[in-house]
């Protein structure tokens, strides 16, 4: 196996972000992955869209997939049991080189950072999260797995975001503060009190708006 030749799932906007990314970073990018057979045989940033895994599994010795490369956490964690199903490897945590990170960060795989995110001392990043452009990470900060936090968001020391939460543009989350599983908090909310599982919440300061699952 080539250790720099990645595809990558989603050639939507999260994707090609990925894809700039990888690309600046000297890997090189074979296809983007996607489901949807209208996309098949695509050109999207001079990358050919190559289909779904049984389209490629010649390839599968050869590459690496980066299943981070779509938005949605729920979208990712199937995605990634895909991957794992058809005997395919996944790549590991992809970093900007424009990214701060102190020396004691826990890093798990197939996540990535995106530039201008700062994580300051003892942040821990699970398996798949993506955290995007310009987002402040504070000390003991915990990042659970497939969550997505979007740009611009600032998570206070102690938060933890459990896994598969969604953390809208531009947010903020006050201090010793715990984000539930598989919940979104909407863009530009300020969340001042623990968040339950599987909920949306919004506004400033975040209140309930729905029952998610
Ligand atoms: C590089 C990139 O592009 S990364 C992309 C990052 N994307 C984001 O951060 C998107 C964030 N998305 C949002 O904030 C959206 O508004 C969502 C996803 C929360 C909306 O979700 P939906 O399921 O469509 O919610 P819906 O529109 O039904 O709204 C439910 C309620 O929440 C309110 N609401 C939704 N979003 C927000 C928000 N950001 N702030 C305040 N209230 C909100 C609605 O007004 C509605 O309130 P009401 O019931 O009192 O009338």
């Amino acid at each position: 196996m080539k250790d720099n030749q990645l595809v990558i799932w989603g050639c939507g906007g999260m994707g090609r972000e990925v894809n700039h990314l990888c690309e600046l970073l000297g890997y090189e990018v074979v296809g983007f992955l996607d489901e949807r057979l209208d996309m098949r045989g695509q050109i999207v940033d001079d990358i050919p869209v190559l289909g779904d895994l049984p389209d490629i599994m010649h390839l599968r010795d050869q590459l690496k997939v980066v299943c981070a490369g779509v938005g949605s956490p729920q979208l990712k964690k199937r995605l990634v049991q895909k991957t794992r199903d058809y005997g395919f490897s996944l790549a590991e945590t992809i970093v900007h080189p424009a990214v701060q990170l102190s020396r004691k960060i826990h890093l798990g795989i197939g996540s990535i950072l995106c530039a201008g995110t700062i994580l300051t001392i003892n942040v821990h990043i699970g398996h798949f999260v993506i955290v995007n452009s310009g987002v402040t990470l504070a000390h003991d900060v915990k990042i659970c797995d497939y969550a997505t936090i979007s740009p611009g968001v600032h998570i206070s020391g102690n938060v933890t975001v459990e896994e598969g939460a969604f953390i809208g543009t531009g947010s903020a989350l006050r201090e010793k503060i715990t984000i539930g599983p598989w919940s979104m908090i909407g863009g530009g909310a300020f969340v001042k009190d623990d968040v339950p599982g599987g909920v949306l919440y919004a506004g400033v300061p975040a209140v309930f708006k729905k029952k998610l699952i």
